[in-house]
C-alpha cells in the first residue's frame, strides 16, 4: 500500500522513527540513501526552537541530499509555541511536520508534552489544530496506544486528529506506562486503523522483514516505522522494503565496504557537530555497528579520543576482520 500525504508519496512504506540523540541529519542521510519512505528528525522542543539555540535548530535541519520530503518532529505542550515552531521548521525546509505525543520520558511528560498529551485529549486537539492551522504542509501525529491499559484512547484521539487535518498517524504499540518494556501490541493498533481514513503506521519492535510482515498483518497498517532496529544497521529499512514491497535489494556492506560506511558516518558526525562533541556522540553509533558486525576493538573505539586514531580503529575493526 502506498502512503500519500498531500503531494508526497512515501514509498516504500517503511519509515525511520524519530529518536532523540540518534536520528540526526548524518544518520537520516545514510538511512535515506539506503532506501526508506521517510526519515523523521529527532524531536525538537518547540520552546527551545523559539529561542533559536543553534544546537536545537541543528536538529531541525533538512538537507537530506536526496529528493525526499524531510519530516521534522516537534514536541511541546502549548499550542502557540508549537504553531510558531512549525512555521520555523517549515521555513528551514521541512516538508512534513510531525507532532510528538508518544514520548514517555518524565522530563517530557512532566512538562505535559509527549505522551502526557494523551491524558488530556481536548488540550491535545487544541495543540494539533494550532499546528495544522499554522503551516501549509502535511502534519502527522505519533503517539502510543494510550497512557495506560485503562485508557487506550488512541482511536478517539486519532479520529479527532484526522478531523483537525492530520494526514498520517503512527502508533507505537505500547502504553506510556509500559515505557519500552514488554512487547509492542501490533494487534491493538488495528482499532486506530479502523477509526480513521488516513494512513496508520505501526511502530514498535519491528526489526526485520519477519517482524514487519507480522506487524502489518496484525495491525492492518499501511506501513511500518523502524527505530532501534536501524541502529548500527541503516540498511535494515531497505531490506524490509525489499522483502515486503519488492524494492531493489540494498547492498549490505561488509568488510572494507562496511569500514567505508562507518568511517563516512563517523566523519559526517564530526563535521556536523564539530570535533569535540562529535567524537563523543559518534561512540554510540560505533558501538552499535561493532555489536551488529561482531567486530573487535569496540572498547578501544569507545575511549579513543582523536579522530585519526578512531578512523584507524574503524578500518581495523570492520575492514580487516572480514578480509582476514
Ligand atoms: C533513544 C530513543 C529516543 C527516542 N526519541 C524519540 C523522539 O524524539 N520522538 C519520538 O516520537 N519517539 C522517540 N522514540 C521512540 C521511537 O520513535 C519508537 O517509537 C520506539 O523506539 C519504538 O520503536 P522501535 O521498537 O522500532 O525502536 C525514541 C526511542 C528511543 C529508543
Amino acid at each position: 500500500m502506498t502512503i500519500t500525504l498531500d503531494t508526497f508519496r512515501l514509498w516504500p512504506p517503511v519509515l525511520l522513527a524519530p529518536m532523540a540523540g540518534i536520528t540526526d541529519l548524518p544518520f537520516r542521510r545514510i538511512v535515506a540513501r539506503f532506501g526508506a519512505g521517510l526519515v523523521v528528525s529527532e524531536m525538537v522542543a518547540s520552546g527551545e526552537m523559539l529561542t533559536a539555540k543553534p544546537s536545537v535548530r541543528a536538529k531541525a535541519r533538512t538537507e537530506l541530499g536526496l529528493d525526499m520530503a524531510a519530516s521534522v518532529q516537534l514536541a511541546g505542550r502549548e499550542a502557540q509555541p508549537m504553531a510558531e515552531a512549525a512555521r520555523m521548521v517549515a521555513d528551514m525546509g521541512a516538508k512534513i511536520v510531525d507532532i510528538n505525543m508518544g514520548c514517555p520520558a518524565k522530563k517530557v511528560t512532566g512538562g505535559y508534552s509527549g505522551a502526557a498529551l494523551m491524558r488530556d485529549p481536548d488540550h491535545a486537539l487544541r495543540l494539533i489544530e494550532a499546528v495544522t492551522g499554522a503551516v501549509d504542509l502535511p502534519v502527522t501525529l505519533k503517539m502510543r496506544l494510550g497512557w495506560d491499559t485503562d485508557s487506550l484512547n488512541a482511536p478517539e484521539i486519532a479520529r479527532r486528529a484526522e478531523a483537525a487535518g492530520v494526514k498520517m498517524i503512527v502508533i507505537h504499540g505500547r502504553t506510556r506506562m509500559q515505557f519500552y518494556k514488554g512487547t509492542a501490541d501490533w494487534a491493538a493498533i488495528r482499532a486506530v486503523r479502523d477509526a480513521v481514513g488516513i494512513p496508520v503506521v505501526a511502530n514498535g519492535d519491528v526489526t526485520d522483514a519477519v517482524s514487519a510482515a507480522a506487524a502489518l498483518k496484525a495491525s492492518g497498517a499501511a506501513g511500518v516505522m523502524v527505530g532501534r532496529g536501524a541502529q548500527g544497521a541503516p540498511w535494515v529499512l531497505a531490506e524490509i522494503a525489499h522483502a515486503i514491497h519488492g524494492t531493489p535489494a540494498p547492498a549490505i556492506p561488509e568488510g572494507d565496504a562496511l569500514a567505508d560506511l562507518v568511517a563516512e558516518h563517523y566523519e559526517s558526525i564530526l563535521s556536523f557537530y564539530g570535533a569535540d562533541l562529535g567524537l563523543r556522540l559518534a561512540r554510540k553509533h560505533l558501538g552499535w555497528y561493532a555489536e551488529r558486525a561482531g567486530a573487535p576493538l569496540r572498547a578501544e573505539m569507545m575511549v579513543s579520543s582523536t579522530a585519526q586514531e578512531t578512523l584507524g580503529l574503524i578500518r581495523r575493526a570492520f575492514g580487516e576482520r572480514i578480509a582476514a
